[in-house]
């Protein structure tokens, strides 16, 4: 299976990157997980309506052009479903009993992400109502795509 992260932005804080790190090891022992970083736009805080609207939309353009057409994409979207961890991973289970082997997460920006994204996306999935800063949002990603997988083994890992 081919796991694959589509993000905005740079991962900048080394604590992060040692994370991310950690569990793209753990899960190479599942699937082949790769994270494509696509560039952000500058957003300075006096952006209008539609000048952010642009922002989102050449930042969507860009994520766009990393997903082919078989993926089945979820997007991260705070007011997108949310699932428990056992949901997730029977989700993540089934898509593979049904075919699915490349299966890509798309994270915004801080502006978050384009409609032409969500309207894209396979499902929306909201990891709860608060924001999260999108480099923590990769961390926490990755470490419920790792459980996911540790819960369809039957691994005491998740309690
Ligand atoms: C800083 S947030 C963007 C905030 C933006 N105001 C919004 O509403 O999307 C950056 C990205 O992290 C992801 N994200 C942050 N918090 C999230 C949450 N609670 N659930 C799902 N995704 C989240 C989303 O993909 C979002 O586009």
């Amino acid at each position: 299976m081919n796991i694959k992260l589509v993000v905005v932005g740079k991962l900048k804080e080394r604590y992060f990157k040692q994370g991310i790190a950690e569990y793209a090891k753990r899960l190479s022992r599942f699937c082949k997980f790769n994270i494509v970083e696509v560039p952000d736009e500058k957003a300075p805080e006096s952006l209008s309506q539609s000048e952010m609207d642009q922002v989102m939309a050449k930042e969507g353009a860009h994520i766009l052009d990393k997903i082919k057409e078989r993926e089945y994409v979820y997007a991260l979207a705070i007011l997108g479903q949310e699932r428990s961890s056992e949901e997730f991973a029977k989700e993540i289970a089934d898509l593979t009993t049904y075919g699915h082997s490349d299966i890509t997460f798309v994270i915004g920006g801080s502006l978050g992400l384009a409609p032409e994204v969500l309207k894209r996306a396979d499902t929306q999935i909201s990891f709860g109502r608060f924001t999260l800063p999108h480099q923590l949002m990769r961390l926490v990603l990755s470490e419920q795509i790792y459980r996911a997988f540790m819960i369809n083994e039957g691994s005491p890992y998740h309690k």
